[in-house]
């Protein structure tokens, strides 16, 4: 054979290769998958070919987007996930279905949630996420990566967590408060004034993280979150579309896009790095390259380089943290505390006894982290939030191999889906009312809330649980003590009830409220 036929022939084998794969994996899998899972009782809707379920989920999206809920209604799980609620009374609480390719085994069990999220042995890890989502969340960040890679991530990570760290945050976490209380104080004049309270928020906690995150550097920050922000908004509106693996390479008008943003929040990102490093180092702070996450995540590389126990975080990896700190805590908080603002406009009786708690334990003074310490109303009041307005409302785990739950074969790269969303209202493990804003559920904490300890998940569990979760709840307490210190709130007439599902459970249309200052 002559040189030009023998590279004919590779390129041939090549291509059949390659299709034969792409059947295997668009036919052939469906087709055993669900084979084997039917085989041990576990039903679930048809697979098509390519999309599996999703066309049928954005069809039921579509028409529940268009109901509105009653505002004292917090049963919303029809409306934010309508295919979950069907096909659980069609198949049962566990049941299989297909997200483009993969398979997702849906099970609301909280004792399987612990056994699975509780895994240290690598039988289950995060799955990939698709290139829009690691683009946002940090491809190599924390919350995406796997085995020893994230071990030595959270090890460099962890020490910006601590208690101590924390509590030296709060008083940024307050100043970022004031100044926006201080812009409604001067719209609001002595008379109540409407106020879209989400988009408050979000510029909020952008700012709060941005303090946190980058000190003295916060101007830069801002700039690479508000990027992050508009490739985030652009990546939410595709996350139901089906996926072609390698059409992320195409020059298309949405991957150019993704692209461009992505490149200005690292660039950014890269220079705040190296001029922090170019800095001479500050002695009066404790690790010398500032308290801030960013000095901290800096300062603990270099110690674990220099000790030679492990691998440093290199330039990369530090920015792909930063990244991941503001998609994971950004619309995180700023949702859960959207969330409790407007069931405490519902429940107004809630108001009146967390501003009254508030001034017997803060007055009006800035709290600082013994007073928040006190507050325990409205820490009852947050989880409550958290429970019912789960901000994350499901976490997913792939099987690395083939595994068994219980009696159940799992077969490997089958994705678990774990409905935090579904497991807060489940009335078999909170009781009749578990659709009902009760925050004196909480008064002797969350073990003794619910019939079964593992049954609250707003923050995960396990070795994964959110390394943020401190940080979460100070900033929400600062926040929510400082706003009840000077104003009172209530619903806007044009407030619609209407959570949705985008990427972080939502306002849809906002959260307008009527604020009206105190004194
Ligand atoms: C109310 C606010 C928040 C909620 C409800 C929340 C929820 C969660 C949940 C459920 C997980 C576990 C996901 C899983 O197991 O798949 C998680 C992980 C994570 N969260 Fe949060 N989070 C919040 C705030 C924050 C904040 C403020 C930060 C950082 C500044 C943060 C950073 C992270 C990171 C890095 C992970 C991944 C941890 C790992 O895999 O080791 N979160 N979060």
């Amino acid at each position: 054979m002559d040189y030009l036929g023998m590279i004919l022939v590779t390129f041939i084998v090549i291509v059949m290769t390659k299709i034969f794969q792409a059947w295997t994996m668009i036919v052939w899998r469906p087709y055993l998958v669900t084979k084997r899972f039917r085989q041990q009782g576990v039903m679930g809707p048809r697979y098509s070919l390519l999309s599996g379920s999703l066309d049928e989920i954005k069809k039921l999206r579509k028409v529940a987007l268009e109901t509105v809920l009653d505002v004292k209604s917090h049963d919303i799980t029809e409306r934010i996930v309508p295919h979950c609620n069907i096909w659980s009374s069609s198949y049962g609480e566990t049941f299989l279905y297909w997200y483009g390719i993969q398979p997702r085994l849906f099970i609301s069990d909280p004792r399987v949630a612990k056994y699975v999220l509780s895994d240290k042995l690598g039988f289950y890890e995060k799955p990939r996420a698709r290139p829009s989502a690691e683009k946002l969340a940090g491809r190599r960040g924390l919350a995406l990566i796997n085995g020893l890679d994230w071990v030595r991530h959270r090890k460099i990570v962890n020490p910006a967590f601590t208690i101590d760290k924390l509590k030296l945050m709060i008083k940024g976490m307050a100043s970022c408060t004031i100044s926006m209380l201080d812009n409604w104080k001067n719209q609001t004049t002595k008379t109540s004034r409407k106020i879209e309270i989400y988009e408050e928020l979000k510029r909020l906690l952008a700012d709060i993280i941005a303090h946190t995150a980058f000190g003295s550097s916060f101007a830069e920050g801002k700039e690479a979150f508000k990027a992050q922000i508009e490739l985030q908004q652009f990546c939410a509106a595709s996350s139901a579309d089906i996926f072609i693996p390698g059409s992320q390479y195409l020059p298309t008008p949405f991957n150019i896009q993704v692209w461009k943003l992505d490149k200005k929040v690292k660039s950014t990102l890269r220079n705040i790095i190296e001029s922090r490093l170019n800095t001479p180092k500050d002695t009066k702070t404790s690790g010398g390259y500032g308290d801030d996450l960013i000095g901290v995540m800096i300062e603990n590389s270099e110690m674990v380089d220099q000790s030679g126990s492990g691998p440093k975080l290199n330039m990369d990896e530090i920015v792909e943290e930063c990244k991941t700190f503001f998609f994971a805590g950004h619309e995180t908080t700023a949702n859960c505390l959207t969330w409790t603002v407007f069931l405490l406009s519902v429940h107004q009786e809630w108001q009146t006894k967390l501003r009254e708690e508030i001034l017997t334990e803060c007055g009006m003074e800035i709290p600082d982290a013994d007073m928040l310490a006190k507050l325990k109303l409205v820490n009852m009041v947050l989880l409550e939030s958290l429970r019912l307005y789960c901000p994350v409302i499901r976490a997913f785990r792939q099987a690395t191999k083939d595994t068994k739950i219980g009696n159940l074969m799992i077969p490997k790269d089958t994705c678990i889906e774990i409905p935090m969303v579904k497991i807060h209202r489940s009335k078999k493990y909170w009781g009749e009312d578990a659709n009902e804003f009760n925050p004196l559920r909480f008064i002797n904490g969350i073990s003794k809330a619910t019939e079964y300890p593992n049954a609250m998940l707003a923050f995960g569990m396990g070795p994964r649980v959110c390394i943020g979760q401190n940080f979460a709840m100070l900033a929400t307490k600062t926040a929510i003590a400082l706003i009840l210190q000077k104003f009172s709130f209530s619903l806007s007439p044009e407030y619609k009830h209407t959570p949705m599902d985008g990427l972080i459970l939502r306002p849809q249309y906002g959260l307008p409220v009527i604020v009206k200052p105190l004194c």
